[in-house]
């Protein structure tokens, strides 16, 4: 690879064909600057022969040329379409592609820093701004600078003195440009914060809505959200106000160029050091050359803005992702924690030496008081996350060494808060196996009591659930996850108080279903409420990330720790009335 084509591949986040395409663009937009540059040899050679009076004989010349003109200016026009616009829109799809890969390898603890806004824009948003940067700005710029630089050189041939009466614009103007940089990228780095703290604000707004209006305080939240959409219209003005000052000056200075050639071409000519056409052929080519370099120094601006756009995908692409063998062979499906410590933002350590087996065909509870760690243990049991210290091993095998994909087909977990997808109920019970059959799917759901619901729905199984479950209750969202689980029927079961949004008598249908979906598997149940891990076989109580107790509930009952304390807790409360 070459290092061009390498720097053009990171520094604008392409494919390795994406930066082969982007110097065949280069290449296609200079043939056709330069092709551009044909019609004023053309005229040139018109008005040379007018004044020689050699136009006689040449009619064949001027009718050929012309032809031939038109010809290739339309066959780099085409080229160029080819080589930019079709070759962008196809990198487009693959950079995009790309970053979905990309995000689905990336460990969790990367969407803990980024919010759903920001990684929707950085997919959608700023890969739309580095298409036009692709298929526009670069290649005309760099095209544009390579065809000027030639015709520069050939102008100094003509008459190094005309030359440089025309040229020395350039570099004044590019330097102008280009010196604006540091202030173009800071604003629009401002400007894309601001974006981002609005679209974060309006999606806040539209998942909260119902809170909002239950605690009537839709006005004050709107306020604040309106104040966010007015910094971000305050500041598009300042950063366009930025960009127009910086290019409209450059683009004046550029201008300059005309006066200068007309003069120093006005004096040299009275002095006799000119003739007339070498005159009227630098007047034509800087009225031809200027033009593309005023688009040139707008995209040099735009370009420098795109380098914020350019940091977001690269943060996306070269984050380190997780890996590991594709495939594995557990001796069993015991899952065993060895001092392991972790912590989500490598600061507060949530976890520290954590030890503990959770054994196959036993049920393991975590239990303990808020913010002991317990949802962070169940999710580094399945790789959600890697650890910072000791070792999680399931069936013998280190897991941080296993593709997560490949691990995960060993789990079936049933989280507090459900997803679900805008489809029918029985498409929602089959993301647990993708290719199980409709027999399957139905038998799934009836252990775990979907069949209640789902067949007084209007369209029965087949009724779409609104967008995320919004037509279920709690209970049939959670027994809609439950039944995936079923349907997945993998060795080791994570369970978050998976019944915690039942009424009694569901939870004691589901409870029987469990216990027969979790016999000889692997089970890790996150429970509130000391009812539901009276039946364990072993009991681990975290506190403060660390493990205060762990035992069976007898041995732990006997100790007068924190699960007795828990215990007695809850039976107290059972006991008030209202
Ligand atoms: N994504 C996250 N990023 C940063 N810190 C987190 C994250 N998730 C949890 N924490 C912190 O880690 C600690 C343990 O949280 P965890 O959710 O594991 O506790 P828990 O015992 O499951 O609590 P609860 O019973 O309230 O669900 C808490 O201090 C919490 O604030």
């Amino acid at each position: 690879m070459s290092s061009l084509q390498a720097k053009l591949q990171h520094k604008y986040a392409l494919s390795e064909k994406g930066a082969k395409d982007m110097i065949k663009a280069f290449v296609s937009v200079t043939c056709s600057d330069l092709v551009l540059m044909f019609p004023v040899w053309m005229l040139y050679f018109l008005v040379r022969d007018y004044l020689q009076g050699t136009m006689a004989g040449r009619g064949v010349f001027y009718i050929v040329g012309c032809v031939l003109c038109l010809l290739l200016i339309a066959l780099t026009t085409l080229v160029q379409y080819r080589a930019t616009f079709l070759a962008t829109y196809v990198e487009s799809g693959v950079r995009r592609i790309a970053l979905a890969e990309q995000l689905r390898k990336i460990p969790l603890s990367f969407f803990g820093k980024k919010d759903l806004s920001d990684l929707t824009s950085t997919i959608m948003a700023d890969c739309a701004t580095m298409e036009t940067a692709s298929s526009h700005f670069i290649p005309e710029l760099v095209g544009s600078c390579i065809s000027t630089t030639l015709i520069a050189v050939g102008t100094f041939f003509m008459n190094w003195r005309m030359a440089i009466a025309a040229l020395w614009v350039l570099p004044a103007s590019f330097l102008i440009v280009g010196c604006s940089g540091r202030v173009q990228k800071s604003l629009s780095k401002k400007q894309m914060k601001l974006k981002m703290d609005c679209a974060d604000g309006i999606q806040e707004c539209l998942e909260t809505v119902r809170d909002l209006r239950a605690n009537n305080a839709q006005a004050e939240y709107m306020e604040g959200l309106e104040g966010k959409i007015r910094a971000v219209e305050k500041h598009a003005l300042v950063t366009e106000l930025g960009t127009a000052v910086f290019v409209g000056g450059a683009q004046m200075i550029l201008k300059l160029g005309i006066a200068t050639v007309a003069l120093t071409g006005g004096v040299l000519l009275v002095k006799g050091e000119i003739d007339i056409l070498t005159f009227f052929v630098f007047l034509l080519l800087v009225s031809r050359m200027y033009d593309p370099l005023q688009v040139a120094l707008q995209n040099l601006a735009a370009i420098i803005s795109t380098s914020v756009q350019c940091d977001r995908l690269d943060e996306i692409l070269s984050h380190e992702i997780q890996t590991g063998a594709s495939t594995m062979d557990p001796k069993g499906y015991d899952i065993e924690f060895s001092h392991v410590g972790f912590s989500y933002d490598s600061q507060d350590t949530v976890l520290r030496d954590v030890t503990f087996t959770a054994k196959q065909g036993e049920v393991t509870a975590l239990i303990g008081p808020s913010g002991g760690g317990k949802t962070t243990v169940s999710r580094l049991a399945s790789r959600f996350w890697d650890i910072h210290k000791g070792k999680i091993t399931v069936g013998g095998m280190d897991i941080s060494t296993i593709d997560p994909e490949t691990l995960m087909s060993l789990y079936a977990i049933v989280f507090q808060d459900v997803t679900l997808f805008n489809n029918t109920v029985m498409e929602n019970i089959r993301i647990g196996r993708q290719n199980a059959t409709d027999e399957e799917v139905l038998a799934a759901a009836k252990l775990a009591h979907c069949d209640e619901f789902a067949e007084k729905l209007p369209n029965g199984w087949q009724t779409m659930i609104g967008e995320n479950g919004s037509e279920l209750s709690g209970g049939e969202r959670q027994r809609i996850s439950i039944a995936r689980a079923f349907l997945k029927d993998a060795p080791i079961i994570l369970m978050d108080e998976a019944t915690a949004s039942l009424d009694v008598d569901n939870e004691t249908l589901i409870q029987e279903s469990l216990s027969r979906l979790i016999r000889n598997k692997t089970v890790m149940i996150i429970a509130h409420r000391m009812r539901t891990v009276a039946d364990a076989d072993k009991i681990v109580v975290l506190k403060d990330g660390v493990v205060a107790e762990q035992g069976t509930p007898a041995e732990l009952e006997a100790k007068d720790g924190i699960y007795r304390h828990m215990k007695a807790t809850q039976m107290e409360a059972a006991g008030w009335k209202l």
